[in-house]
Protein backbone atom coordinates (compact mmCIF):
# COMPACT_ATOMS: atom_id res chain seq x y z
CA UNK A 1 0.00 0.00 0.00
CA UNK A 2 1.39 3.15 -0.99
CA UNK A 3 0.53 6.36 1.21
CA UNK A 4 1.71 8.91 3.50
CA UNK A 5 0.65 10.89 6.08
CA UNK A 6 2.19 14.29 8.26
CA UNK A 7 4.01 17.23 7.64
CA UNK A 8 6.33 17.88 4.81
CA UNK A 9 8.07 21.26 6.15
CA UNK A 10 8.69 18.82 9.58
CA UNK A 11 10.95 16.46 8.05
CA UNK A 12 11.18 12.86 7.25
CA UNK A 13 10.65 12.27 11.01
CA UNK A 14 7.02 13.80 10.79
CA UNK A 15 6.29 11.33 8.30
CA UNK A 16 3.94 8.27 9.24
CA UNK A 17 3.94 4.83 6.81
CA UNK A 18 1.68 2.48 6.65
CA UNK A 19 2.53 -1.02 8.45
CA UNK A 20 3.56 -2.58 5.18
CA UNK A 21 6.25 0.31 3.94
CA UNK A 22 7.77 1.01 7.30
CA UNK A 23 10.83 -0.38 5.81
CA UNK A 24 10.60 1.24 2.33
CA UNK A 25 13.07 4.17 2.47
CA UNK A 26 11.10 7.24 1.27
CA UNK A 27 12.17 8.78 -1.89
CA UNK A 28 12.95 12.32 -1.01
CA UNK A 29 13.84 14.24 -4.32
CA UNK A 30 12.04 13.39 -7.70
CA UNK A 31 15.67 12.78 -9.20
CA UNK A 32 16.03 9.47 -6.97
CA UNK A 33 12.19 8.37 -8.15
CA UNK A 34 12.43 6.57 -11.39
CA UNK A 35 10.44 7.73 -14.36
CA UNK A 36 6.92 5.81 -14.80
CA UNK A 37 6.73 3.47 -16.90
CA UNK A 38 3.38 3.33 -19.60
CA UNK A 39 0.44 2.58 -17.40
CA UNK A 40 2.16 3.82 -14.17
CA UNK A 41 0.51 6.46 -11.83
CA UNK A 42 2.51 9.68 -12.56
CA UNK A 43 3.24 12.68 -10.13
CA UNK A 44 1.70 15.64 -10.62
CA UNK A 45 4.54 17.87 -10.85
CA UNK A 46 7.23 15.68 -12.40
CA UNK A 47 5.66 13.31 -14.35
CA UNK A 48 7.86 10.75 -12.73
CA UNK A 49 6.49 7.62 -11.14
CA UNK A 50 3.78 8.44 -8.64
CA UNK A 51 4.36 6.47 -5.91
CA UNK A 52 2.87 8.37 -3.50
CA UNK A 53 -0.50 9.68 -2.43
CA UNK A 54 -0.23 13.17 -1.47
CA UNK A 55 -2.19 13.07 2.32
CA UNK A 56 -3.74 16.73 1.61
CA UNK A 57 -4.74 16.56 -2.12
CA UNK A 58 -5.08 12.72 -2.87
CA UNK A 59 -2.52 13.55 -6.02
CA UNK A 60 0.10 11.06 -7.15
CA UNK A 61 3.46 12.13 -6.36
CA UNK A 62 6.56 10.56 -6.70
CA UNK A 63 8.71 12.14 -3.47
CA UNK A 64 8.94 14.47 -1.03
CA UNK A 65 10.13 17.32 -3.13
CA UNK A 66 7.56 17.39 -5.37
CA UNK A 67 4.86 16.67 -2.52
CA UNK A 68 6.51 20.41 -0.76
CA UNK A 69 6.25 21.60 -4.74
CA UNK A 70 2.78 20.53 -5.08
CA UNK A 71 1.29 22.45 -1.49
CA UNK A 72 3.81 25.54 -2.14
CA UNK A 73 1.77 25.75 -5.71
CA UNK A 74 -1.51 25.36 -4.37
CA UNK A 75 -0.89 27.52 -0.92
CA UNK A 76 0.65 30.14 -3.74
CA UNK A 77 -2.40 30.18 -6.13
CA UNK A 78 -4.70 30.39 -2.81
CA UNK A 79 -2.43 33.67 -2.02
CA UNK A 80 -2.04 34.85 -5.51
CA UNK A 81 -5.96 34.37 -5.69
CA UNK A 82 -6.35 37.58 -3.96
CA UNK A 83 -9.21 36.24 -2.28
CA UNK A 84 -9.49 33.95 0.95
CA UNK A 85 -10.43 30.74 -0.38
CA UNK A 86 -9.83 28.96 -4.08
CA UNK A 87 -13.00 28.38 -5.28
CA UNK A 88 -14.76 24.56 -4.91
CA UNK A 89 -15.68 22.95 -7.94
CA UNK A 90 -19.61 24.75 -7.93
CA UNK A 91 -18.70 28.41 -7.19
CA UNK A 92 -17.69 30.32 -10.13
CA UNK A 93 -15.62 33.47 -9.65
CA UNK A 94 -15.53 33.85 -13.62
CA UNK A 95 -19.10 32.93 -15.88
CA UNK A 96 -18.88 32.75 -19.70
CA UNK A 97 -22.77 32.05 -20.08
CA UNK A 98 -24.28 33.52 -17.22
CA UNK A 99 -25.91 30.26 -16.72
CA UNK A 100 -24.11 29.49 -13.25
CA UNK A 101 -25.27 31.30 -10.01
CA UNK A 102 -22.16 32.59 -8.67
CA UNK A 103 -20.44 35.92 -8.98
CA UNK A 104 -18.25 37.34 -11.05
CA UNK A 105 -14.81 39.19 -10.71
CA UNK A 106 -15.42 42.89 -10.40
CA UNK A 107 -13.12 45.24 -11.70
CA UNK A 108 -10.80 45.96 -9.17
CA UNK A 109 -10.36 42.21 -8.42
CA UNK A 110 -9.49 41.50 -11.73
CA UNK A 111 -7.47 44.03 -11.93
CA UNK A 112 -5.57 42.66 -8.49
CA UNK A 113 -5.68 39.27 -9.74
CA UNK A 114 -3.71 39.86 -12.79
CA UNK A 115 -1.49 42.32 -11.11
CA UNK A 116 -0.62 39.63 -8.52
CA UNK A 117 -0.08 36.64 -10.83
CA UNK A 118 1.90 39.02 -13.24
CA UNK A 119 -1.02 38.50 -16.36
CA UNK A 120 -0.92 41.86 -18.90
CA UNK A 121 -3.29 42.21 -20.85
CA UNK A 122 -3.92 44.58 -24.33
CA UNK A 123 -7.37 44.57 -26.14
CA UNK A 124 -10.48 45.79 -25.65
CA UNK A 125 -12.75 44.35 -22.85
CA UNK A 126 -10.59 41.33 -22.14
CA UNK A 127 -12.58 39.05 -20.21
CA UNK A 128 -11.30 38.45 -16.42
CA UNK A 129 -8.85 35.24 -15.49
CA UNK A 130 -10.55 31.95 -14.43
CA UNK A 131 -10.05 30.61 -11.23
CA UNK A 132 -10.56 26.44 -11.50
CA UNK A 133 -11.75 24.63 -14.69
CA UNK A 134 -14.49 23.74 -13.79
CA UNK A 135 -15.84 27.93 -14.19
CA UNK A 136 -15.48 27.68 -17.48
CA UNK A 137 -18.79 25.68 -18.69
CA UNK A 138 -16.79 22.96 -20.17
CA UNK A 139 -18.33 19.50 -21.17
CA UNK A 140 -17.80 17.29 -18.32
CA UNK A 141 -15.56 14.66 -20.16
CA UNK A 142 -13.60 17.16 -20.80
CA UNK A 143 -13.46 19.05 -17.25
CA UNK A 144 -12.93 14.64 -16.13
CA UNK A 145 -10.15 14.82 -18.58
CA UNK A 146 -8.56 17.83 -17.33
CA UNK A 147 -8.35 16.78 -14.15
CA UNK A 148 -7.67 13.15 -14.56
CA UNK A 149 -4.67 14.59 -16.40
CA UNK A 150 -3.67 16.03 -12.81
CA UNK A 151 -4.65 20.01 -13.47
CA UNK A 152 -6.34 20.70 -10.51
CA UNK A 153 -5.71 24.08 -11.30
CA UNK A 154 -4.93 26.62 -13.97
CA UNK A 155 -1.31 28.39 -14.43
CA UNK A 156 -1.41 31.81 -14.96
CA UNK A 157 -1.45 31.83 -18.60
CA UNK A 158 -4.21 28.94 -18.13
CA UNK A 159 -6.63 31.08 -16.12
CA UNK A 160 -6.61 34.09 -18.53
CA UNK A 161 -5.59 32.43 -22.07
CA UNK A 162 -9.04 29.85 -21.81
CA UNK A 163 -11.40 32.16 -20.98
CA UNK A 164 -10.55 34.55 -24.14
CA UNK A 165 -10.18 31.65 -26.16
CA UNK A 166 -13.62 30.18 -24.94
CA UNK A 167 -14.90 33.75 -26.20
CA UNK A 168 -14.16 33.05 -29.19
CA UNK A 169 -11.05 35.65 -29.23
CA UNK A 170 -7.87 35.68 -30.80
CA UNK A 171 -5.26 35.43 -28.62
CA UNK A 172 -1.37 36.33 -28.71
CA UNK A 173 0.03 34.68 -25.42
CA UNK A 174 3.97 34.84 -23.95
CA UNK A 175 4.57 32.78 -21.04
CA UNK A 176 7.64 30.81 -19.73
CA UNK A 177 8.89 27.72 -20.74
CA UNK A 178 6.96 25.03 -19.55
CA UNK A 179 3.92 27.13 -17.96
CA UNK A 180 1.43 24.79 -19.56
CA UNK A 181 0.99 27.34 -22.95
CA UNK A 182 -0.10 23.29 -24.50
CA UNK A 183 -3.42 22.94 -22.44
CA UNK A 184 -4.50 26.55 -22.70
CA UNK A 185 -4.63 26.66 -26.38
CA UNK A 186 -6.22 22.41 -26.56
CA UNK A 187 -8.80 23.20 -23.70
CA UNK A 188 -10.51 25.55 -26.08
CA UNK A 189 -9.70 23.51 -28.93
CA UNK A 190 -11.44 20.69 -27.61
CA UNK A 191 -14.19 22.46 -26.37
CA UNK A 192 -15.17 23.77 -29.73
CA UNK A 193 -14.37 20.78 -31.55
CA UNK A 194 -17.13 18.54 -29.70
CA UNK A 195 -19.47 20.96 -29.12
CA UNK A 196 -19.83 21.47 -32.71
CA UNK A 197 -19.43 17.62 -33.13
CA UNK A 198 -22.45 17.05 -30.75
CA UNK A 199 -24.53 20.12 -32.05
CA UNK A 200 -24.16 18.99 -36.01
CA UNK A 201 -27.33 16.80 -37.06
CA UNK A 202 -26.40 12.96 -36.96
CA UNK A 203 -26.70 12.27 -40.26
CA UNK A 204 -24.45 14.48 -41.35
CA UNK A 205 -21.49 12.51 -42.15
CA UNK A 206 -19.50 14.95 -43.34
CA UNK A 207 -16.39 15.50 -40.74
CA UNK A 208 -14.11 18.05 -41.87
CA UNK A 209 -11.11 19.53 -39.77
CA UNK A 210 -12.37 21.88 -37.41
CA UNK A 211 -8.98 22.93 -36.38
CA UNK A 212 -5.14 23.28 -37.09
CA UNK A 213 -2.28 23.35 -34.64
CA UNK A 214 0.89 24.12 -36.44
CA UNK A 215 4.33 23.61 -35.18
CA UNK A 216 7.97 24.22 -35.93
CA UNK A 217 8.95 20.33 -35.45
CA UNK A 218 7.65 16.53 -35.81
CA UNK A 219 8.57 15.51 -32.58
CA UNK A 220 6.61 19.27 -30.91
CA UNK A 221 3.32 18.04 -33.16
CA UNK A 222 3.73 14.06 -31.69
CA UNK A 223 3.64 15.29 -27.89
CA UNK A 224 0.84 17.86 -28.81
CA UNK A 225 -1.24 15.30 -30.76
CA UNK A 226 -0.61 13.00 -27.49
CA UNK A 227 -2.12 15.61 -25.15
CA UNK A 228 -5.09 16.20 -27.11
CA UNK A 229 -5.93 12.54 -27.48
CA UNK A 230 -5.84 12.48 -23.45
CA UNK A 231 -7.45 15.86 -23.08
CA UNK A 232 -10.11 14.85 -25.88
CA UNK A 233 -10.78 11.15 -24.45
CA UNK A 234 -14.44 10.04 -24.77
CA UNK A 235 -15.59 13.31 -26.54
CA UNK A 236 -16.45 13.37 -30.49
CA UNK A 237 -13.01 14.73 -31.13
CA UNK A 238 -10.48 12.56 -33.15
CA UNK A 239 -7.02 14.08 -34.25
CA UNK A 240 -4.38 13.49 -37.57
CA UNK A 241 -0.81 13.92 -37.43
CA UNK A 242 0.99 15.21 -40.64
CA UNK A 243 4.58 15.26 -40.07
CA UNK A 244 7.17 15.08 -42.79
CA UNK A 245 9.18 11.48 -42.47
CA UNK A 246 5.88 9.47 -42.21
CA UNK A 247 4.51 8.15 -45.31
CA UNK A 248 1.40 10.44 -46.72
CA UNK A 249 -0.68 7.86 -47.57
CA UNK A 250 -1.48 6.57 -44.21
CA UNK A 251 -2.24 10.32 -43.10
CA UNK A 252 -4.48 11.32 -45.76
CA UNK A 253 -6.53 7.61 -44.87
CA UNK A 254 -6.81 9.06 -41.49
CA UNK A 255 -7.56 12.22 -42.72
CA UNK A 256 -10.65 11.04 -44.87
CA UNK A 257 -12.08 8.92 -41.73
CA UNK A 258 -13.15 12.20 -41.11
CA UNK A 259 -11.13 14.47 -37.79
CA UNK A 260 -11.98 17.67 -35.94
CA UNK A 261 -8.00 18.41 -35.27
CA UNK A 262 -4.75 18.54 -37.37
CA UNK A 263 -1.39 18.25 -36.03
CA UNK A 264 1.12 19.74 -38.45
CA UNK A 265 4.41 20.66 -39.58
CA UNK A 266 3.56 23.55 -42.37
CA UNK A 267 5.79 21.84 -44.85
CA UNK A 268 4.42 18.78 -44.59
CA UNK A 269 0.48 20.12 -44.64
CA UNK A 270 1.03 22.17 -47.46
CA UNK A 271 2.35 19.53 -49.44
CA UNK A 272 -0.77 17.50 -48.83
CA UNK A 273 -2.77 19.89 -49.70
CA UNK A 274 -1.49 20.19 -53.06
CA UNK A 275 -1.41 16.55 -53.74
CA UNK A 276 -4.99 15.82 -52.50
CA UNK A 277 -8.40 17.80 -52.20
CA UNK A 278 -9.01 18.66 -48.44
CA UNK A 279 -11.69 20.76 -47.64
CA UNK A 280 -10.61 23.54 -44.67
CA UNK A 281 -13.90 25.00 -44.88
CA UNK A 282 -15.33 24.16 -41.38
CA UNK A 283 -11.82 25.57 -39.71
CA UNK A 284 -12.38 28.11 -37.33
CA UNK A 285 -9.86 27.62 -35.12
CA UNK A 286 -5.59 28.26 -36.26
CA UNK A 287 -3.17 27.86 -33.41
CA UNK A 288 0.48 28.33 -34.25
CA UNK A 289 2.36 27.11 -31.20
CA UNK A 290 6.12 28.58 -31.10
CA UNK A 291 4.61 31.64 -32.96
CA UNK A 292 8.07 33.43 -32.87
CA UNK A 293 9.58 30.96 -34.34
CA UNK A 294 6.93 29.93 -37.12
CA UNK A 295 6.65 33.48 -38.05
CA UNK A 296 10.39 34.19 -38.78
CA UNK A 297 12.02 33.77 -42.12
CA UNK A 298 12.04 30.16 -43.24
CA UNK A 299 8.43 29.08 -41.76
CA UNK A 300 6.47 32.39 -42.55
CA UNK A 301 5.37 31.82 -45.82
CA UNK A 302 4.23 28.51 -45.21
CA UNK A 303 2.28 29.40 -42.24
CA UNK A 304 0.65 32.52 -43.82
CA UNK A 305 -0.17 30.25 -46.74
CA UNK A 306 -2.00 27.92 -44.93
CA UNK A 307 -3.49 30.86 -42.95
CA UNK A 308 -4.64 32.38 -45.74
CA UNK A 309 -6.25 29.40 -47.30
CA UNK A 310 -8.80 29.43 -44.74
CA UNK A 311 -12.00 31.84 -44.12
CA UNK A 312 -10.99 33.94 -41.23
CA UNK A 313 -10.77 31.75 -38.04
CA UNK A 314 -9.84 32.45 -34.77
CA UNK A 315 -6.12 32.34 -34.20
CA UNK A 316 -4.25 31.61 -31.16
CA UNK A 317 -0.47 32.14 -31.54
CA UNK A 318 1.92 31.08 -28.14
CA UNK A 319 5.36 31.13 -27.24
CA UNK A 320 7.66 31.82 -24.68
CA UNK A 321 9.63 34.75 -26.23
CA UNK A 322 7.64 37.26 -28.68
CA UNK A 323 9.31 40.13 -30.24
CA UNK A 324 7.85 43.52 -31.74
CA UNK A 325 7.64 42.91 -35.09
CA UNK A 326 5.98 39.10 -34.11
CA UNK A 327 3.28 40.96 -31.75
CA UNK A 328 2.84 43.25 -35.00
CA UNK A 329 2.34 40.81 -37.76
CA UNK A 330 0.42 38.57 -35.42
CA UNK A 331 -2.01 41.54 -34.42
CA UNK A 332 -2.89 42.18 -38.37
CA UNK A 333 -3.56 37.85 -39.03
CA UNK A 334 -6.95 38.48 -36.02
CA UNK A 335 -8.96 41.18 -35.74
CA UNK A 336 -9.81 42.63 -32.05
CA UNK A 337 -7.23 40.19 -30.88
CA UNK A 338 -6.08 39.64 -27.07
CA UNK A 339 -2.29 39.96 -26.39
CA UNK A 340 -1.19 37.88 -23.09
CA UNK A 341 2.22 37.92 -21.48
CA UNK A 342 2.65 36.54 -18.04
CA UNK A 343 5.65 37.97 -15.91
CA UNK A 344 8.89 38.97 -17.55
CA UNK A 345 8.25 38.64 -21.44
CA UNK A 346 11.46 36.73 -23.20
CA UNK A 347 13.41 36.42 -20.15
CA UNK A 348 14.52 32.31 -18.71
CA UNK A 349 12.25 30.64 -16.31
CA UNK A 350 13.58 31.57 -12.75
CA UNK A 351 13.12 27.92 -11.93
CA UNK A 352 16.32 27.47 -13.96
CA UNK A 353 19.70 28.03 -12.37
CA UNK A 354 21.93 28.88 -14.91
CA UNK A 355 25.88 28.21 -14.85
CA UNK A 356 27.88 29.97 -17.94
CA UNK A 357 31.29 28.25 -18.32
CA UNK A 358 33.78 30.27 -20.14
CA UNK A 359 35.32 27.60 -22.38
CA UNK A 360 37.60 27.99 -25.76
CA UNK A 361 36.02 25.73 -28.50
CA UNK A 362 38.86 23.70 -28.59
CA UNK A 363 39.01 22.52 -24.86
CA UNK A 364 34.55 21.89 -25.30
CA UNK A 365 34.82 18.53 -25.88
CA UNK A 366 37.15 18.08 -22.49
CA UNK A 367 34.94 20.23 -20.94
CA UNK A 368 32.08 18.43 -21.58
CA UNK A 369 33.57 15.14 -20.58
CA UNK A 370 34.57 16.55 -17.21
CA UNK A 371 30.88 17.88 -16.45
CA UNK A 372 29.29 13.98 -17.00
CA UNK A 373 31.93 12.74 -15.29
CA UNK A 374 31.57 14.58 -12.23
CA UNK A 375 29.02 13.29 -9.46
CA UNK A 376 28.71 16.46 -8.18
CA UNK A 377 27.76 18.31 -11.55
CA UNK A 378 26.15 15.97 -13.76
CA UNK A 379 22.45 15.74 -12.90
CA UNK A 380 21.10 12.82 -15.19
CA UNK A 381 19.14 12.74 -17.46
CA UNK A 382 20.80 15.46 -19.59
CA UNK A 383 20.40 17.48 -23.02
CA UNK A 384 23.12 18.52 -24.75
CA UNK A 385 22.23 21.03 -27.46
CA UNK A 386 24.64 21.36 -30.20
CA UNK A 387 25.08 23.48 -33.51
CA UNK A 388 25.07 21.37 -36.03
CA UNK A 389 23.64 17.36 -37.19
CA UNK A 390 27.79 16.82 -37.58
CA UNK A 391 28.70 18.29 -34.56
CA UNK A 392 25.82 15.92 -33.50
CA UNK A 393 26.83 12.72 -34.78
CA UNK A 394 30.63 12.84 -33.75
CA UNK A 395 29.85 14.61 -30.05
CA UNK A 396 27.56 11.58 -29.21
CA UNK A 397 29.73 9.13 -30.07
CA UNK A 398 32.76 10.63 -28.51
CA UNK A 399 30.50 11.06 -25.35
CA UNK A 400 30.19 7.17 -24.99
CA UNK A 401 33.99 6.59 -26.06
CA UNK A 402 35.29 9.12 -23.31
CA UNK A 403 33.31 8.98 -20.64
CA UNK A 404 31.20 4.78 -21.28
CA UNK A 405 28.41 6.85 -20.71
CA UNK A 406 25.31 6.06 -23.29
CA UNK A 407 24.81 8.96 -25.40
CA UNK A 408 21.52 9.02 -27.63
CA UNK A 409 21.58 11.20 -30.47
CA UNK A 410 18.90 13.35 -32.47
CA UNK A 411 18.51 15.50 -35.62
CA UNK A 412 16.69 16.55 -38.68
CA UNK A 413 18.58 14.18 -41.06
CA UNK A 414 17.11 11.09 -39.12
CA UNK A 415 14.60 9.10 -39.67
CA UNK A 416 11.44 9.66 -37.96
CA UNK A 417 11.99 5.55 -36.66
CA UNK A 418 15.32 6.29 -35.70
CA UNK A 419 13.64 9.74 -34.15
CA UNK A 420 10.79 8.11 -32.55
CA UNK A 421 13.55 5.82 -31.20
CA UNK A 422 15.90 7.93 -29.87
CA UNK A 423 12.90 9.55 -27.57
CA UNK A 424 11.44 6.69 -26.44
CA UNK A 425 14.77 5.64 -24.85
CA UNK A 426 15.35 8.61 -23.33
CA UNK A 427 12.45 8.82 -21.62
CA UNK A 428 12.37 5.39 -20.79
CA UNK A 429 15.78 6.30 -18.87
CA UNK A 430 17.34 4.14 -21.11
CA UNK A 431 20.37 6.37 -21.56
CA UNK A 432 21.91 9.61 -19.21
CA UNK A 433 22.60 11.62 -21.93
CA UNK A 434 20.71 13.05 -25.52
CA UNK A 435 22.86 15.06 -27.73
CA UNK A 436 20.37 17.16 -29.86
CA UNK A 437 20.16 19.99 -32.47
CA UNK A 438 17.44 22.54 -32.18
CA UNK A 439 15.25 19.78 -33.19
CA UNK A 440 14.15 19.36 -29.16
CA UNK A 441 15.02 23.17 -28.53
CA UNK A 442 11.42 24.26 -28.06
CA UNK A 443 8.56 23.05 -26.65
CA UNK A 444 9.27 19.81 -25.75
CA UNK A 445 8.11 18.12 -22.23
CA UNK A 446 10.99 15.99 -21.31
CA UNK A 447 9.35 15.60 -17.86
CA UNK A 448 12.48 14.27 -15.39
CA UNK A 449 15.15 16.12 -17.02
CA UNK A 450 16.61 18.50 -15.03
CA UNK A 451 19.82 19.58 -16.74
CA UNK A 452 20.65 21.19 -20.11
CA UNK A 453 24.05 21.50 -21.23
CA UNK A 454 24.61 23.68 -24.22
CA UNK A 455 27.44 23.09 -25.86
CA UNK A 456 26.93 25.49 -28.95
CA UNK A 457 25.18 28.61 -27.79
CA UNK A 458 22.38 29.06 -30.81
CA UNK A 459 21.83 32.18 -33.01
CA UNK A 460 19.73 33.65 -30.57
CA UNK A 461 19.65 34.44 -26.65
CA UNK A 462 15.74 33.28 -27.24
CA UNK A 463 16.67 29.90 -28.52
CA UNK A 464 18.68 29.81 -25.56
CA UNK A 465 15.43 30.95 -23.48
CA UNK A 466 13.90 27.99 -24.86
CA UNK A 467 16.30 25.17 -24.65
CA UNK A 468 17.16 25.73 -20.87
CA UNK A 469 13.31 25.92 -20.37
CA UNK A 470 13.69 21.82 -20.97
CA UNK A 471 15.42 21.61 -17.70
CA UNK A 472 12.28 23.01 -15.71
CA UNK A 473 8.30 21.87 -16.05
CA UNK A 474 5.99 23.84 -14.11
CA UNK A 475 8.27 25.78 -12.07
CA UNK A 476 10.03 22.62 -10.65
CA UNK A 477 13.95 23.56 -10.37
CA UNK A 478 16.22 22.79 -13.36
CA UNK A 479 19.89 23.53 -13.87
CA UNK A 480 21.44 24.76 -17.63
CA UNK A 481 25.20 24.50 -18.37
CA UNK A 482 26.21 27.19 -20.87
CA UNK A 483 29.51 27.36 -22.56
CA UNK A 484 30.24 30.28 -23.87
CA UNK A 485 33.17 31.96 -25.77
CA UNK A 486 34.61 34.33 -28.76
CA UNK A 487 32.68 32.90 -31.06
CA UNK A 488 29.03 34.24 -29.77
CA UNK A 489 30.47 37.66 -29.22
CA UNK A 490 27.50 39.23 -31.20
CA UNK A 491 25.04 37.37 -27.86
CA UNK A 492 26.74 38.88 -25.05
CA UNK A 493 25.22 42.12 -24.51
CA UNK A 494 22.08 40.15 -24.41
CA UNK A 495 23.36 36.81 -22.48
CA UNK A 496 25.31 39.33 -19.86
CA UNK A 497 22.08 40.82 -19.42
CA UNK A 498 19.98 37.73 -18.99
CA UNK A 499 22.30 36.01 -16.68
CA UNK A 500 22.37 39.43 -14.48
CA UNK A 501 18.67 39.45 -14.39
CA UNK A 502 18.75 35.76 -13.14
CA UNK A 503 20.77 35.97 -10.83
CA UNK A 504 23.92 34.01 -12.34
CA UNK A 505 27.03 34.55 -12.53
CA UNK A 506 28.61 36.65 -15.62
CA UNK A 507 32.32 34.62 -16.06
CA UNK A 508 34.82 37.41 -16.08
CA UNK A 509 36.04 36.64 -19.49
CA UNK A 510 32.55 37.74 -20.52
CA UNK A 511 32.00 40.67 -18.01
CA UNK A 512 35.58 41.81 -19.43
CA UNK A 513 35.08 41.75 -23.03
CA UNK A 514 34.53 44.91 -25.39
CA UNK A 515 31.35 43.01 -26.91
CA UNK A 516 29.35 43.30 -23.75
CA UNK A 517 28.34 46.17 -23.32
CA UNK A 518 25.35 47.56 -25.26
CA UNK A 519 26.00 50.60 -25.49
CA UNK A 520 29.31 49.95 -27.73
CA UNK A 521 29.43 52.16 -30.68
CA UNK A 522 29.04 50.54 -34.31
CA UNK A 523 32.41 49.93 -35.78
CA UNK A 524 32.09 53.17 -37.88
CA UNK A 525 31.32 55.61 -35.27
CA UNK A 526 33.92 54.20 -33.20
CA UNK A 527 36.44 54.58 -36.25
CA UNK A 528 35.48 58.15 -35.90
CA UNK A 529 35.84 59.04 -32.18
CA UNK A 530 39.43 57.34 -32.60
CA UNK A 531 40.22 59.32 -35.64
CA UNK A 532 38.57 62.40 -34.11
N1 LIG B 1 -2.76 23.17 -14.83
C1 LIG B 1 -1.78 22.30 -14.78
N2 LIG B 1 -1.51 21.62 -13.65
C2 LIG B 1 -0.49 20.72 -13.59
N3 LIG B 1 0.32 20.42 -14.64
C3 LIG B 1 0.10 21.07 -15.79
C4 LIG B 1 -0.96 22.03 -15.93
N4 LIG B 1 -0.94 22.49 -17.21
C5 LIG B 1 0.08 21.87 -17.83
N5 LIG B 1 0.70 21.01 -16.99
C6 LIG B 1 1.89 20.17 -17.29
O1 LIG B 1 3.01 21.06 -17.30
C7 LIG B 1 4.00 20.62 -18.21
C8 LIG B 1 4.45 21.77 -19.10
O2 LIG B 1 3.39 22.19 -19.93
P1 LIG B 1 3.60 22.62 -21.45
O3 LIG B 1 4.45 21.62 -22.16
O4 LIG B 1 2.27 22.93 -22.01
O5 LIG B 1 4.44 23.94 -21.25
P2 LIG B 1 4.70 25.13 -22.29
O6 LIG B 1 4.32 26.38 -21.59
O7 LIG B 1 4.06 24.84 -23.60
O8 LIG B 1 6.28 25.06 -22.39
P3 LIG B 1 7.26 25.41 -23.64
O9 LIG B 1 7.33 26.90 -23.76
O10 LIG B 1 8.54 24.83 -23.20
O11 LIG B 1 6.67 24.78 -24.84
C9 LIG B 1 3.38 19.47 -18.98
O12 LIG B 1 3.89 18.27 -18.44
C10 LIG B 1 1.90 19.58 -18.69
O13 LIG B 1 1.27 18.34 -18.72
Amino acid sequence: MEFWTGDPTAGADAIQLSVDDAADEIVQTSRQQRLAFPGDPKCVICGRYGEYICDQTDDDICSLECKQTLLDRIAKAQSSAAIKKVPGKDECFYVSDGRSESMSLTADQTELLRKKLGIHVKGNSVPPPVLSFSCCNLHSKLLNNVESAGFDLPTPVQMQAIPVALNGRSVLASADTGSGKTASFLIPVISHCAAFRLAQNANNSTKRPLAIVLTPTRELCIQVEDQAKLLGKGLPFKTALVVGGDPMAGQIHRLHQGVELIVATPGRLIDLLAKHDMELDDVTMFVVDEVDCMLQRGFRDQVMQIFLSLAQPQVLMYSATISDSVEKLASSMAKDIVLISIGQPNKPSMAVKQVAIWVDTKQKKQKLFDVLSSKQHFDPPAVVYVGSRIGADLLSNAISVSTGLKALLIHGEKSMKERREAMRQFLMGEAPVIVSTGVLGRGIDLLGVRQVIVFDMPNSIKEYVHMIGRASRMGVEGKAIAFINEESKALFPEFVEVLKSSGAAVPRELANSRYSSKSLPSSKSWKKRKLG
